[in-house]
């Protein structure tokens, strides 16, 4: 996604300030920037919070894999700065979190969901950023909590599927830039949303307008809903 992004930076006729990599420290590089843009791991995430509340510039947030330690940082360095962060900052799959909401509100618990996701070999976490902010959604429009709900692969499970339950399954292989569906199955039908992602570009491409948006304005906690006013 580095690669991706400084592309994406310069198509958008914006000057990259510098990167940075395992070992480095984000602080002297977070000085010389509008806004910071965190695609890397969980480990890096809290250096570069700090960095950032420390130069007081906003942050874009893409990395994946984050828990409940990550989020209660990332609420904490929001009271001082603008904080975006998001499992996917494609356009579509905004637009896709969007529907899945609306779709699960509408048609009610009495239809399973199963979110179902595959990428490339190299990803490292799963079930993707991207399958949980869709799970989220589909726990919104049911008004649920997705904790309770989230159901992981029925592989050695024994028993019939639990009402209710929002199930994820991760599919990992070749050079799968994302796909995600989203399976409402009802009796004698089904409806499925589903995004496929082409090119890591359109990540990248969002990650540059979230940081655009993202600049000016007041500390909090935003999402990709925010930039697209959805
Ligand atoms: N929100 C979104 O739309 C998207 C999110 N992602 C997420 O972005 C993240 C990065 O993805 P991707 O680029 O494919 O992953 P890669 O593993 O290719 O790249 C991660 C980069 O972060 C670096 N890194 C790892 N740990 C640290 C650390 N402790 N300090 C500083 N740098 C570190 C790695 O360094 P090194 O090379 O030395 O290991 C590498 O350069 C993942 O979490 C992925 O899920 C990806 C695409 C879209
Ligand atoms: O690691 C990836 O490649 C991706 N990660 C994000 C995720 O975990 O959902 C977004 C996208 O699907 C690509």
């Amino acid at each position: 996604m580095g690669h991706a992004l400084q592309q994406a930076i310069a198509d958008a006729g914006h000057d990259y300030a510098g990167g940075v990599d395992q070992g480095d420290k984000p602080g002297p590089l977070a000085t010389q920037c509008d806004v910071l843009v965190d695609f890397s791991a969980p480990g890096a995430l809290i250096a570069n919070l700090d960095a950032a509340r420390v130069a007081g510039i906003p942050v874009v947030i893409g990395t994946t894999g984050l828990g409940e330690e990550h989020h209660a940082a990332i609420d904490d360095v929001a009271r001082a700065i603008p904080v975006l962060q998001t499992g996917n900052t494609s356009l579509g799959v905004t637009l896709l979190a969007h529907l899945v909401k609306e779709a699960a509100s509408k048609l009610g618990p009495d239809w399973d969901i199963e979110i179902v996701e595959m990428h490339h070999r190299m990803k490292v976490d799963a079930p993707s950023g991207t399958a949980l902010l869709l799970g989220e959604a589909a726990a919104d429009g049911r008004g649920v909590d997705l904790a309770a709900a989230r159901e992981s692969g029925r592989d050695g499970h024994t028993g019939a599927r639990a009402k209710g339950a929002i199930g994820f399954a991760a599919l990992r292989g070749g050079t799968v830039a994302g796909d995600h569906s989203v399976i409402f199955a009802g009796d004698e039908e089904r409806v499925t949303l589903t995004h496929n992602a082409e090119n890591r570009m359109i990540f990248a491409r969002g990650a540059v307008k979230a940081g655009e948006w993202l600049i000016g304005r007041q500390p909090g906690r935003y999402t990709m809903q925010d930039v697209l006013d959805l």
